[in-house]
């Protein structure tokens, strides 16, 4: 029996729709959501995923600003333009494309951002109350991850997690949010010990590392739901996740692909994130 699918494409599909109804609830009391993105740099990927965030920003009845700077340009003038939106009441959500170029202080230029405006959830005050289990923004995208486990209605109490990964952005906030549900959370590394013995025990393995089909059907106990985060590209320019999804499908219960899994929902949660933070401007 190969893995039930979730479809990730199908899913933003729907929330999408429902975001777009509170944006036009919004926007008839003279509020529309908007989401300010940040790029530095050239990189073709980001450029394609900003591209992606803008589009859909549009398409759910929210506006969008881009600005785009050279990869040399002085850090002082993002700062600026941080502090412009910062004060500009029209806009409700900021979001620094990351990574940023080598010249830039990344951890200097997230905590400038207006925590109330951090729709990534990377400022240190929205890390802390995700932390205390208090959240104010979900980072993107294992807040799309918990939204995917609830579709597919997969049992979190007492479950086995292993998180294979700890960045900031993924498997840090991913183990805290399943912690909150009562999950047994284990974050594993590149430094981790017998990495299969880990991920075997799992009930929920979720992979975000970044290394193109790293796990593989024998790493992964029989009906388990698999949650690939990763975004690989091959040398033909392919996407594929960390997991290889061929063996691992036969194995798993639940699975999620790449791409059409985890990446459209965390634009989708993004739009999520501007809206709310438009919607608490009103209060
Ligand atoms: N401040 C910041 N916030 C982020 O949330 C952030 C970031 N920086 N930097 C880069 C990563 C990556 N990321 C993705 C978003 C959507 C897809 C996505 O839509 N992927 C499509 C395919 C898109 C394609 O064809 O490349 C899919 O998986 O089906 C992927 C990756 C957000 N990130
Ligand atoms: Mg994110």
């Amino acid at each position: 029996m190969t893995a039930k699918i979730i479809d990730g494409n199908a899913l933003s599909t729907e929330v999408r729709g429902q975001l777009a109804e509170r944006a036009a609830a919004l926007t008839s009391v003279g509020i529309t959501p908007c989401l300010a993105v940040i790029l530095v740099g050239e990189d073709p990927a980001s450029a394609v995923y900003v591209r992606n965030k803008v589009a859909a920003c549009e398409k759910a009845g929210m506006i969008s600003l881009r600005d785009v700077y050279a990869a040399d340009v002085e850090p002082a003038l993002v700062f600026a333009r941080i502090a412009e939106l910062n004060a500009d009441p029209s806009v409700h959500g900021i979001l620094v494309q990351l990574p940023l170029p080598k010249h830039f202080d990344s951890e200097a230029i997230l905590e400038s951002i207006s925590p109330e405006k951090d729709v990534d959830g990377f400022h240190a005050e929205n890390v802390g109350a995700l932390m205390q289990g208090n959240p104010r923004f979900i980072p993107c995208t294992p807040y799309g991850v918990m939204k995917m486990l609830e579709s597919a209605k997969v049992p979190l109490k007492g479950a086995e997690v292993v998180i294979v990964g700890r960045s900031n952005i993924v498997g840090k906030p991913m183990a805290m949010l399943l912690l909150a549900q009562s999950c047994t959370v284990t974050i594993c590394h590149s430094q981790s010990r017998d990495l299969a013995f880990h991920t075997r025990r799992a009930d929920i393995l979720v992979a975000a590392v970044g290394r193109a089909k790293m796990i593989t059907g024998d790493m992964i106990k029989p009906g388990a739901t698999v949650i690939d985060v990763g975004i690989n590209r091959t040398a033909e320019g392919k996407l594929c996740g960390d997991v290889d999804f061929e063996t691992a499908k036969e194995v798993a219960g639940v699975i999620t692909p790449v791409p059409g899994g985890v990446g459209p929902m965390t634009i989708t949660m993004l739009l999520a994130n501007t809206l709310e933070a438009a919607e608490r401007s009103l209060k």
